[in-house]
């Protein structure tokens, strides 16, 4: 796990005052990099210089700190923004430690402070941050009762706080969808937290007393400055409210205390998502692909033009939804939008052109918002009335509801739009200290100011031109520097012909540098003016900043509409491009997909080749499971994501590669994959596919759609035979609800099952044989296989002909002689006490102890030889881990 730990200050030996103040700062922030800014460099010191250089490849060196040598390391700081994003995607937490006040003002040792702690999960750096991703910092709680969780997450970035509880499942899966960059949780619960929700993730732990309800409760209230949380709708959930406590606790260690912002907690409902088991989400890879260099759907469909419309694509398509309601009025939009693509071009032009203003408003609201930002901002809100009235418009032609929704939810914020308009120039720069802020003939003092440092400007070149013509120097030159102020120059060729009065100043190579009492009094004018131009400017800047801060909450709402338009109009533009089909979405039990696609594999086939389509029925009365039988690579995994593929695209409110699609909505979407596609883990197949398969079963649903491939592959072939048929008759035999299940498997024995379960149908992905030589058709049909086609397959993956020559023959020996018929006898007599097995573990919910139980029955004591004895204590053992 990649967990922050302390690192030891630096050696102690007799200390200076400036070591004295590192140590101090240093040990407030244990497990932190301290940058240390001395003068125009940020420095660390000891193992923290040993970490900084070797990850921002900067030298390393020793300085002689009383008596013991200790390493440092520096960069300028001006290159902060380069180096801080290395160090935290290292996962390592930043403090910054600036000087507070002005060196050259200081009395003594200059005072000096953590700025900022910068962490993985904490960031508002542009360089820090993916502009298409959240930046999610979360919180896990470890609830008093058994196997309850409370969790929040945060993108600070953005002002999304959420906040839910639930099982550890839940949080399991919350987890993998939301990605977070760093998790907080009790040191007390080190352990488990691996255990339970693996070693991925960047943590940081805190103390006890960080996770109880009252002290998160009151932190949340006094945020918010609400009396109660129940207008969030959180107030039920003790242990959410706990660990979004521990966020907005974390966030003030960290030194982040301008949150306005952040506006609300919003209660993330287990219940109003489609619930996606941890091996859904990798297995159809929805945001994120197996393999590197694999395409995840989210690939395919992302046609969104803004950062925040591309966040919340990726949060749509791990959300999908289930209420109908919901899931028509995205669709509906697509619709209408797929029908009138030039309203769909018209809005995508605005779009394009409005960047990150959610982000960009998050920085109005923390006050770190530049001169330039914030011209950005504007240009950004400026598209915001243009789309709001090309929506009226398309109002008056369509009754659509959501259009006028979204409409009205447009805020033009014109008053803001018009002052900054009025002040801030065009060109306004990067820093908010240098003046060239403001527009001219908004404040009467300071244009005053201007014209006086203007004029002395022009002044100064009138004196040089007058010196000039005085001393008949004419290389003579009036300039600048911070040491001097204003000076004349002058060559030392012509140096003899410089009037008494100059006061000489500089010598150079070949230069003479010179001041005159009537030079420095126009500096003085220049430089006084010059210096309160910067104050006024900035301070106007800053009143324009809070007089944006309040529109916060309706330009974060502009941003939520635009973010929504977004991910709509790219749904539609896919729809169109692909060709996909609006999903009939229902609330029957029934899914019948007609001529469905893949919506990856047919992007990235060969060009000339063609994605075969295939139609999927299932319901609850005549087809509840189909077990599809074909060869290896016939083309049954792709046809059991794709199904599940169009299920949760339709349910995001996309529509979908298919002809037609009706779906009833699926709430809960389940896959094992068989071991052998899963081989890293190492552990004993049986025991692990019995593991997941039993946390399948016990939390099935009516509307729950489970897709089984392969199950049972890993293990022998009786083994497999019996899980897989086991498997498929409980879900057929179940009483209380009848989920529809897609099964593949190359065991055509299975296709028995179909014989006794009337709701179980056969069906095989088609492969034509021409010689001794497969062709795959990819077109499913109705009916079982007699046998497997391994050989073939061994023959296209470049296996020598001898020895499929050989094959062959075996093969044919072995079907001739009865031996198959005699297999699947011993298979049928095994099946029922395997199965008796299976079933009990299934049910009992606790797998490894019925194992062990099971195990134990078995053993003969009276027969067994010490040895014997000992081989079994020793996989009873195994059996436990
Ligand atoms: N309907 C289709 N049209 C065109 N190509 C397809 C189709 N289905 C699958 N394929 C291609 O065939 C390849 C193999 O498909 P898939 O992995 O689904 O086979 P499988 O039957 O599950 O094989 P195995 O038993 O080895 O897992 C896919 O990677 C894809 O490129």
């Amino acid at each position: 796990m990649k967990s922050a730990t302390a690192a030891k200050p630096p050696v102690k030996k007799t200390e200076t005052p400036l070591n004295r103040q590192y140590n101090q700062i240093k040990a407030k922030y244990p497990g932190a990099l301290l940058l240390f800014r001395v003068g125009d460099f940020y420095e660390t010191f000891g193992e923290d210089a040993v970490r900084a250089s070797k990850i921002l490849g900067i030298t390393l060196t020793k300085r002689n700190n009383g008596g013991s040598n200790e390493e440092l390391a520096g960069f300028p700081h001006h290159s902060l923004d380069t180096h801080l994003p290395k160090l935290v995607r290292a996962g390592e937490r930043v403090a910054i430690c600036d000087q507070l006040e002005d060196p050259a003002l200081a009395k003594g040792i200059v005072r000096r402070g953590v700025t900022e702690l910068v962490t993985p999960g904490v960031s508002f750096n542009d360089n820090v941050l993916d502009t298409r991703r959240n930046n999610y910092l979360a919180a896990v709680h470890f609830g008093k009762a058994d196997d309850t969780f409370g969790i929040s997450f945060l993108d600070i970035s953005t002002g999304e706080f959420l906040a839910s509880q639930g099982n550890s499942a839940y949080v399991d899966k919350l987890l993998q969808s939301f990605n977070p960059s760093e998790v907080l949780y009790c040191k007390r619960n080190r352990q488990e937290f691996g255990v339970l929700f693996g070693d991925k993730f960047h943590t940081y732990t805190l103390e006890d007393w960080a996770f109880t309800y009252d002290f998160g409760y009151n932190f949340l209230k006094q945020h918010f400055q609400t009396t109660s949380l129940k207008g969030f709708g959180i107030e039920g959930l003790p242990d959410g409210i706990i660990a979004a406590g521990v966020i907005l606790h974390y966030l003030n260690e960290t030194e982040h205390k301008d949150l306005q912002h952040i506006t609300r907690v919003t209660r993330l409902e287990e219940d109003r998502y489609v619930w996606l088991d941890r091996f859904t989400i990798r297995n159809l890879e929805l945001t994120a692909a197996q393999q590197e260099g694999g395409v995840p759907l989210i690939q395919i469909l992302d046609q969104t033009v803004t950062p925040m419309g591309a966040r919340l694509l990726r949060k749509w398509l791990s959300l999908p939804l289930k209420e109908k309601a919901l899931i028509d009025e995205r669709l509906n939009m697509v619709d209408l939008l797929v029908n009138d693509l030039d309203l769909a071009d018209t809005l995508v032009n605005h779009l394009k052109q409005i960047g990150d203003l959610e982000r960009l408003v998050s920085k109005v609201a923390v006050r770190r918002i530049s001169p330039r930002e914030l011209l950005q901002l504007k240009r950004s809100l400026q598209h915001v009335l243009p789309i709001k009235e090309v929506l009226i418009t398309a109002l008056s032609q369509s009754e659509s509801p959501s259009l006028k929704k979204y409409a009205d939810q447009l805020n033009a914020v014109s008053f803001l739009l018009d002052r900054i308009e009025a002040e801030l120039r065009e060109d306004a720069p990067a820093l908010s200290n240098q003046g060239n802020i403001i527009k001219s003939g908004i404040n009467a003092e300071l244009d005053e100011l201007t014209a006086i440092a203007y004029s002395g400007k022009d002044y100064l070149i009138q004196l040089q031109e007058r010196e000039v013509e005085k001393t008949g120097i004419s290389s003579l030159k009036v300039a600048y520097n911070k040491v001097f102020g204003y000076y004349l120059e002058v060559t030392h060729a012509h140096k003899n012909r410089v009037p008494e009065d100059w006061i000489r100043k500089q010598t150079l190579v070949n230069a003479e540098r010179y001041i005159t009492p009537e030079l420095k009094v126009y500096e003085e004018k220049i430089l006084n003016a010059e210096e309160q131009i910067f104050q006024i400017e900035s301070r106007m800047f800053n009143e324009m900043i809070i007089a944006a801060g309040e529109y916060v909450g309706a330009i974060q709402q502009n941003a939520r509409v635009l973010s929504v338009l977004d991910v709509l109009s790219s749904f539609a533009r896919v729809a169109v491009k692909n060709k996909y089909v609006r999903p009939q979405i229902n609330e029957s039990k029934v899914l019948d997909i007609k001529d469905g696609r893949h919506a990856v594999i047919e992007q990235q086939l060969p060009p000339g080749e063609h994605y075969i389509p295939n139609d999927i029925f299932l319901d609850d009365e005549t087809q509840q499971i189909i077990i599809i039988t074909g060869p290896n690579m016939a083309g049954k995994s792709a046809l059991l994501r794709q199904t599940a593929l169009i299920v949760l695209m339709a349910q995001s409110g996309s529509f979908v590669p298919a002809s037609s699609a009706e779906i009833g909505i699926v709430d809960k979407i389940f896959t094992r994959v068989g071991a052998s596609d899963n081989l890293s883990r190492g552990e004993s197949t049986f025991m692990v596919e019995m593991t997941e398969t039993a946390s399948i079963l016990n939390n099935l649903s009516e509307r729950s759609l489970i897709l089984m491939d392969e199950i049972g592959r890993g293990t022998s072939t009786y083994d497999g035979v019996s899980i897989a048929w086991s498997i498929a008759e409980y879900l057929h035999t179940k009483t209380d609800c009848r989920p529809k299940t897609l099964f593949a498997t190359h065991y055509h024995e299975l296709n028995d099952l179909a014989n006794e379960n009337v709701r179980i149908k056969n069906y095989n992905v088609a492969v034509k044989e021409m010689g001794n030589k497969v062709i795959f058709l990819r077109k499913l049909k109705e009916g079982g296989s007699e046998h497997s086609f391994g050989i073939h397959v061994a023959q296209m993956a470049g296996m020598p002909a001898q020895i499929v020559t050989r094959a062959s023959q075996i093969l044919k020996q072995l079907e001739s002689s009865h031996g198959r018929e005699n297999n699947k006898e011993r298979i049928r007599e095994a099946v029922p006490q395997e199965r008796e097995l299976a079933l009990r573990i299934i049910e009992s919910g606790d797998p490894k102890s019925e194992a062990i139980k099971e195990k134990l029955r078995t053993i003969d004591v009276n027969r067994l030889t010490p040895i014997e004895a000992l081989l079994k204590l020793n996989e009873l053992l195994k059996m436990m881990e």
